[in-house]
């Protein structure tokens, strides 16, 4: 059997709705669906979910909400009544909108994850509706009925081991399975947890892994995963097969078509996932594979960048030989509850990357603080917009001189370099660079390794 995946994209009105029908239909082993929340429909537009941020914001600050319910649930009646269900389903969506404002909610994050939560978890009701009336066999799966359970930060989840037991029930049903993306249960308190946005793709991976799929389909808007960002490059090359760990290491760098987290529980029942189009399904997308076995068509397979950093340099002389200097500089950023993302380091050298999302200017200011009291550094500098380029390939391995390659185009442009991470992945260059050279930096690697076939010259 297989599992589908539908994103926002392929959902954002009745027409698309249509479209995903027929590919559901198209091959009896689709027979598990994961749906998000209606998405974009135009350039402008706005997806439910984060119609529902803002639902979520105007009931916390007390204004008026009814113009964003009825936004809302014009989403839902415009598809319900194309395919002209019965009355009570819309009667049951527009309630369930219209509740969200009058729960009480232990605190605003559960509320908000609560909120978001409903673009799926109504989408997925009314698909399921939907097909019932065209005569389908299909069963809503609400987590909580059947014990789709997360733990961890309400809006930041992580699923539970007892979700894949449950799971397994349902693999020899029949019917169509319709899930919603992007939430789970808290089992401890019985409250719904969101994972990260875009996370209806874990979703998928987990149903695949629970279910005993034997492909993960990944319905987008995208002919292919690119080699590049098409915001970045337009019309790129599209990648026919690339291994599990590449796809990990470019979606955490920037490839938002797919979640870096929905990566896992595929790679653990080593279930392969097929990244398609929905507006053209006969085209064969994309193919994520095991590394056994692969053979990597060229040098590099994508090159992806990343803002939204910081880096601490430090330089200290004799860093080499001083015993507890990593530990006392971990305990620091311990002490200020902050993780760090890659901490490349040198003889005398080290650069420790962070996400600016879990700092303030008063916790770097502290830091910095205890780090220049604690540790004595010869020199210390903090650089804000700082960006992460990723260059990613199985084939890098095979191939000399990798760096000279990488680098020469951007040295060729003055750009200037701030980090180089080599060795740490047998199957990636990191790149540290001002945000402001990100762009033009990906732009340059692309043009010289895709551009007139050149990644088949090396
Ligand atoms: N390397 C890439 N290859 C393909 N698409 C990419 C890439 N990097 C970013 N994208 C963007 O990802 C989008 C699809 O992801 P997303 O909007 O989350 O889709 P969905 O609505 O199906 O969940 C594409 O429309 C494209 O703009
Ligand atoms: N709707 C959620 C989850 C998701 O995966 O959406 P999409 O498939 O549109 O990226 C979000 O916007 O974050």
């Amino acid at each position: 059997m297989k599992v589908v995946k539908f994103g926002g994209s392929s959902l954002a009105d009745a027409t698309q709705f249509e479209k995903i029908i027929q590919i559901i239909q198209q091959d009896p082993e689709r027979r598990a669906i994961v749906v998000s929340a209606p998405g974009t429909r135009f350039k402008g537009d706005i997806k439910v979910t984060d119609l529902l941020i803002q639902y979520s914001e105007a009931v916390k600050n007390q204004v008026a909400v009814a113009d964003l319910q009825a936004e809302i649930i014009a989403r839902y009646q415009n598809i319900a009544e194309h395919f002209n269900v019965p009355a009570a389903v819309m009667d049951h969506i527009q309630a369930v909108i219209r509740d969200l404002a009058t729960q009480t909610y232990p605190d605003y994050a559960h509320q908000l994850a609560t909120f978001k939560a409903h673009g799926e978890y109504l989408n997925a009701y009314l698909l399921s509706q939907i097909l019932i009336k065209l005569g389908l066999p299909a069963q809503f799966m609400d987590p909580k009925e059947i014990g789709f359970n997360v733990a961890g930060p309400v809006n930041d989840a992580h699923v539970t081991d007892d979700t894949y037991d449950h799971l397994a029930t349902y693999r020899d049903n029949p019917d169509y399975l319709v899930f919603p993306g992007f939430f789970g249960m808290n089992e401890a308190d019985g409250t719904i947890a969101t994972f990260s946005r875009g996370g209806s793709d874990i979703t998928g991976s987990i149903v695949a892994k629970g279910l005993h799929a034997e492909v993960y389909e990944n319905f987008t808007d995208v002919n292919a995963i690119y080699s590049v960002d098409p915001h970045i490059v337009s019309q790129p090359k599209g990648i026919q097969t690339m291994t599990y760990r590449e796809m990990r290491e470019l979606s955490y760098a920037g490839f938002s078509v797919f979640h870096d987290e929905a990566l896992l529980p595929a790679i653990d029942a080593q279930i392969p996932i097929n990244v398609k189009n929905t507006n053209q399904p006969d085209l064969p997308g994309t193919l994520i594979v095991p590394e056994k076995g692969f053979k990597p068509k060229g040098f590099i397979t994508g090159v992806a960048s990343s803002k939204g950093f910081s880096a601490l340099y430090l330089h200290r002389y004799l860093l080499n030989k001083e015993v507890g200097f990593t530990l006392k500089l971990l305990q620091i950023l311990y002490k200020y509850g902050i993780s760090y993302e890659h901490m490349p380091s040198g003889i005398d050298d080290l650069t420790i990357i962070f996400d600016n999302q879990q700092l303030t200017p008063q916790k770097v200011k502290a830091m910095c603080n205890d780090i220049r009291n604690e540790l004595h550094p010869d020199q210390l500098e903090w650089i804000d917009h700082y960006a992460i380029i990723m260059i990613v390939g199985e084939g890098m391995q095979l191939s000399p001189n990798t760096i000279e390659k990488i680098i020469r185009p951007l040295t060729d442009h003055n750009i200037n370099i701030h980090m180089i991470n080599e060795g740490a992945s047998k199957i990636s260059i990191m790149l540290g660079t001002d945000e402001a050279d990100a762009q033009k930096s990906v732009k340059l690697i692309y043009q010289h390794f895709f551009d007139n076939n050149r990644i088949f010259n090396y």
